[in-house]
C-alpha cells in the first residue's frame, strides 16, 4: 500500500500535534505514515513520496516557521521535478493576523510550481475559533482519506 509521509513544520507544537493525529488517522486505514519534522526532510528525497501531507502553522509577519523555513528555500533552489508527487496541505494560523495561515500557501505556491498535484481542500485552522486543531484535523484527514488512489 501507499506509504504517505506527514512532514511539519512548528514552532510550539501543534502543527505536530495536528500531523501526528493525521498520521494515526491513515494508520488505522492500513496505510503505512512516516511522519517527520521539515527539518529532517531532503529535499532531493521529495520526488519519491507518492502522497506527501504539509501541515505547517505560520510565524512573524506571514513567515514560515523556523523549522519549515529552511525546506522551502532549498525546494526553490534545489527545484526537484515533482510531478509525480500528490501532497495534501494543513495549515495553522491565528485570524488575528491579516497574514492569516500565509505559510501553507507558501509552500503550496512552491510545490504547484515545482509539478505536485494537491489532493483536497487546504484546511486552514483557526487559532482564534473553538474548534481545537486536532479536531478539524480529525474530520479533514477522514474526508482526505475519500478522495486516496486506491
Ligand atoms: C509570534 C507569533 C506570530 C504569529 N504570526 C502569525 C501570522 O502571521 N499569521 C497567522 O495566521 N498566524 C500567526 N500566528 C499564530 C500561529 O500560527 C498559531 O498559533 C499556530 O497554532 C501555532 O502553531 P505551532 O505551535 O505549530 O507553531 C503567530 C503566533 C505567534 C505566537
Amino acid at each position: 500500500m501507499t506509504v504517505v509521509h506527514v512532514l511539519y513544520g512548528t514552532e510550539s507544537g501543534n502543527a505536530e500535534m495536528v500531523a501526528d493525529d493525521i498520521a494515526a488517522a491513515f494508520g488505522d486505514q492500513g496505510y503505512e505514515t512516516v511522519t517527520a519534522e521539515l527539518t529532517d526532510v531532503d529535499v532531493s528525497d521529495l520526488a519519491a513520496m507518492e502522497i506527501a501531507v504539509f501541515v505547517s502553522s505560520t510565524y512573524g509577519e506571514g513567515g514560515l516557521p523556523e523549522t519549515a523555513a529552511p525546506f522551502h528555500d532549498a525546494l526553490l533552489t534545489e527545484r526537484p521535478d515533482l510531478s509525480g508527487v500528490r501532497f495534501a496541505a494543513f495549515g495553522l494560523g491565528d485570524s488575528i493576523y491579516e497574514t492569516f495561515n500565509n505559510a501553507i500557501e507558501t509552500i503550496r505556491a512552491a510545490l504547484l510550481e515545482l509539478g505536485a498535484e494537491q489532493i483536497g481542500t487546504t484546511a486552514k485552522h483557526d487559532a482564534a475559533s473553538t474548534t481545537p486543531a486536532t479536531e478539524l484535523a480529525d474530520a479533514w484527514a477522514r474526508e482526505l482519506l475519500t478522495l486516496m488512489p486506491a
